[in-house]
């Protein structure tokens, strides 16, 4: 085997050091490196740039200067597991940091240990910033939310939709049929609402219905489920209620709705209503019925709420 000497070991390891040091800052993501204490002995073109700092002012620093305040004391922790060969936590994570200019962003940072010329640990990092992808993760999760709330809520009052409503009362039947408990329904409907429209216009006709729901939402229980059938038509479900008590508590919101003024027109309205109690019915039949008692209430004048007899 041809020997080595000492000479050309020495040229050996010092083009490997510098190839490595050539990679290091050439490479396109942020890698920096810490002593045992968690100050900055190397810091690449690619950090540098990430956080704003020129090298020289970086370097010396303790690496906590880019992190926000309220993580600091439980990286520095971390930091000094990882040195120590203690780190129980997962090599790759995703943390917040500051930039220097003060804007928050994310990481995904990895880490590996090596041995420093003087024989103890020092900790490479390597970053990649995901502040962009984490932003359009929220909005798209926001976008979501968003769909999710338009598919079971109406548009204009912000009440359930009618195929919530349906879904929510074929529920609540399954719960009753099931404890033997009852529940009571609703249904309301404005009376005379054409004639906002025809004197008003649409729009003025849009904000009494937005108004009145929002005033018949807070006279409700917090349990009742507000929902907007179609039209100027609406639905309450009120689980645990008797046709006694659903009668009573329509008429509180009756009179309320009565006794406002709504849109800059200062318009009164009335509503007619009629409400049906559950008794081994299915959710279409309990509408009906509802829907006829509401008929009777129209025929019978407006302004007024009628139970469903048991013929309907
Ligand atoms: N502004 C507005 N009007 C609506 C909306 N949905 C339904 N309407 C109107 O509500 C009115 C309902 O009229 P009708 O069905 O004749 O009922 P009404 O005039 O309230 O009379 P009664 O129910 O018999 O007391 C129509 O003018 C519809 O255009 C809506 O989203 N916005």
């Amino acid at each position: 085997m041809k020997e080595v000497s000492p000479d050309h070991l020495y040229q050996l390891f010092n083009r490997s050091k510098r190839n490595t040091e050539n990679v290091i800052k050439a490479a396109p993501i942020g890698i920096c490196i810490t002593n045992p204490s968690g100050h900055f002995e190397m810091v690449n073109p690619a950090y540098c740039e990430f956080y704003g700092y020129r090298e020289e002012e970086i370097l010396g620093q303790h690496f906590t200067v880019v992190v926000p305040e309220a993580f600091r004391a439980r990286l520095s922790a971390l930091h000094d597991d990882f040195i120590q060969g203690n780190e129980t936590h997962e090599l790759r994570q995703e943390w917040d940091v500051l930039t220097k200019s003060g804007n928050v962003h994310t990481i995904i940072a990895e880490a590996a240990r090596i041995e420093g010329e003087d024989g103890q640990s020092r900790k490479v990092t390597f970053i990649i910033d995901i502040t962009q992808r984490k932003q359009l993760e929220v909005r798209l999760k926001q976008a979501n939310e968003r769909l999710d709330h338009l598919a079971h809520h109406d548009e204009l009052t912000e009440l359930f939709n009618r195929r919530a409503g349906l879904q929510r009362l074929d529920e609540e039947i399954k719960r009753c049929k099931r404890y033997g408990t009852t529940f009571s329904i609703a249904i309301y409907d404005l009376d005379d609402f054409k004639a906002i429209n025809d004197t008003y216009g649409h729009c003025t006709g849009d904000t009494v219905l937005q108004q009145m729901t929002a005033l018949v939402s807070k006279t409700l229980r917090d349990t009742d489920f507000h929902v907007r059938l179609g039209g100027e038509e609406f639905l309450i479900i009120m689980p645990g209620v008797n046709a006694e008590e659903a009668y009573q508590g329509m008429e509180r919101v009756r009179k309320s709705v009565a006794q406002q003024t709504f849109s800059e027109h200062q318009l009164t309205v009335t509503l007619s209503s009629g409400i049906a109690s559950y008794v081994e019915a299915s959710g279409t039949r309990l509408l009906d019925r509802a829907d006829k008692a509401m008929y009777q209430a129209k025929q019978t004048g407006r302004n007024r709420v009628v139970i469903a007899s048991s013929s309907m």
